[in-house]
């Protein structure tokens, strides 16, 4: 429990209680939200802001101080509120980390006129999340949300209420359930293959690797595996160089879109003009989607006969037998499939990349990790998804890396993970720290909760780990590693400001295989 000088219930959620009587969409609070973090950046805009909220000044009057608020930071300015803190070459987390690191670990914020909570222990997180889940289930109403979410028919964006309970089951029951994943198993091993064979080519070739790039291929290529592979098809890719090349090339759009703050949703005043364009330019970018979603949607369609065994079904065909209310609309498949590739792709291939850098970066750790493996799989064999059960360092490994942030909500995960009420020095690469401790990521321990907890907890917390833990396992059982024209205390460990907490610089690395050649191509769809 906080023990500020105010009782959590009397304070936010006041606050919300004030705010929820403007009821919108389904009872959601569109104002008090666990909201974005990513910042603008652009100066001729914030030229503008400024000039504008010095001639709105006179205007200014503070809503928050009749109310028994959390600490809201000094330097609160009208209109723009405590954007300015924001810095475009931090990454949000850490400014967030530091606003609280003054003013508590619960602090009330402003992103333009919208108050904003910070929350960065585990305490708090836990006061938040389990008794007040629902309060703060919603999302805020972004722009992206109306253009990229196809009009909040996104998970992602919805705000909480039928459709996205509907939605959500969708989700946990059938695309991402434990069973699902499990069947997917063979579809990873084709893509973990993949990428093998191309560290291997680029290290036969004499190069250097760039593992950022390869690791967002194989991500993004698992996902639409997943979508769209029909049964049988091996390790053959299901969609053609051209549809392939079209579909990337959207969601890369639509990630660089996403990445942008749109300023008109925190200044009301500038939604009107979108002076920067780039409101037009995410609806633009709605209509690519929805054309290349339902033009690969209709191949699906037309594929052949339809697939009956349930098992053997992708995720198209998964959707399109729903019946009832659970059959979704196109845009909102459209949404889903779109969803599925985004916010599944990065945050596994940087979780996969920040694991590889820390253990470059405490190389004694990268031979513990090897040792494990090499014990439980031998030199003749890839490793198989059902020997990470038996790897308890690796799984510690993967606890303790520097777990992608998700800078997109306030509730700052990467604080939370590194609370020093609950760990001794939290911001040091240990993965000792969790061997034999019985903290979960899936349960609701506070003190680590990379994939969030409560409602809008990552419903591809599953998947994500399976691609994590069996990527990881395999490269570092596949090669050994180094840095490439650095030493290890000389790697670059900083963060980039994004989505999904990005390395600063691409993990470039030089590799040598550990294993007989023929093991690297000794298994086919999936098989040993
Ligand atoms: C290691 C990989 C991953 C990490 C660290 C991660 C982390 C997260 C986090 C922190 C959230 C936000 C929860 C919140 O707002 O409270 C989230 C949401 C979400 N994630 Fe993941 N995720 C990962 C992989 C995946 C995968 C593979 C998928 C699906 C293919 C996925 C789909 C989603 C979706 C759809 C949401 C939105 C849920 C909602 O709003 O209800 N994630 N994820």
């Amino acid at each position: 429990m906080y023990k500020g000088g105010f009782g959590l219930e009397e304070c936010v959620f006041s606050e919300l209680r004030l705010r929820r009587q403007h009821k919108a969409e389904e009872d959601i609070d569109p104002h008090l939200e666990i909201s974005s973090g990513r910042i603008p950046s652009c100066s001729i805009f914030w030229s503008f802001v400024v000039i504008l909220a010095l001639a709105a000044s006179v205007m200014f009057f503070t809503k928050g101080k009749k109310l028994n608020l959390p600490p809201v930071p000094k330097g609160r300015m009208p209109i723009i509120g405590h954007l300015h803190m924001m810095d475009d070459n931090e990454a949000a987390h850490r400014t967030f980390a530091r606003i609280s690191e003054k003013n508590g670990p619960l602090t009330m914020i402003y992103m333009g006129s919208k108050p904003t909570l910070l929350v960065s222990t585990a305490a708090i997180a836990e006061q938040v999340l389990k008794h007040n889940d629902q309060a703060f289930a919603s999302r805020p109403f972004l722009t992206a949300g109306k253009t990229l979410g196809f009009d909040f028919k996104s998970i992602v964006f919805a705000p909480f209420g039928n459709y996205y309970k509907r939605l959500r089951r969708i989700y946990t029951v059938e695309l991402l359930s434990p069973k699902r994943v499990a069947l997917s198993q063979e579809l990873r091993q084709i893509e973990v293959k993949h990428v093998m064979s191309s560290v291997l080519s680029d290290h036969l070739a004499g190069g250097p690797v760039n593992m950022t790039s390869k690791l967002q291929e194989m991500a993004i290529d698992n996902l639409i595996r997943m979508i769209f592979a029909k049964p049988n098809m091996g390790d053959k890719e299901c969609l053609t160089r051209e549809e392939m090349t079209t579909l990337k090339g959207v969601v890369k759009e639509a990630v660089n879109l996403a990445r942008v703050i749109y300023v008109g949703d925190f200044i009301p005043l500038l939604d009107i003009y979108d002076f920067t364009g780039h409101k037009a330019k995410t609806m633009k970018l709605q209509a690519k989607m929805f054309a290349s979603a339902m033009a690969l949607i209709e191949k699906n369609k037309s594929n052949e006969k339809p697939v009956v065994d349930k098992d053997k079904q992708n995720l198209v065909d998964i959707l399109l037998s729903q019946e009832g209310d659970d059959r979704l609309p196109d845009h909102a498949l459209a949404a889903v499939l779109f969803d599925f590739i985004i916010a599944g792709s990065d945050t596994t291939s940087v979780s996969i990349e920040w694991a590889i850098a820390e253990l470059l970066h405490y190389p004694h750790f990268m031979k513990r990790a090897q040792g494990e493996i090499d014990s439980v799989v031998g030199k003749d064999r890839l490793v198989d998804e059902q020997d990470i059960k038996n790897m308890p360092f690796l799984q510690a490994t993967l606890a303790g890396y520097d777990i992608p942030a998700q800078t997109t909500v306030m509730l700052n995960l990467w604080a939370i993970g590194r609370d020093p009420a609950f760990w001794t020095n939290p911001k040091e690469f240990n993965p000792e720290r969790f061997l034999n401790k019985d903290i979960t990521m899936f349960r609701r321990d506070f003190q680590l909760i990379p994939f969030s907890v409560g409602r809008r907890q990552c419903p591809g917390a599953g998947l994500g780990l399976a691609v994590v833990q069996l990527a990881v396992a395999s490269l570092l059982h596949g090669f050994e590693w180094s840095t490439h024209n650095q030493k290890p205390e000389e790697m670059d460990m900083r963060e980039k400001p994004g989505l999904v907490t990005p390395r600063m610089t691409d993990l470039v690395v030089r590799v040598v295989p550990r294993l007989p050649l023929h093991v690297y191509h000794g298994r086919e769809n999936g098989q040993q």
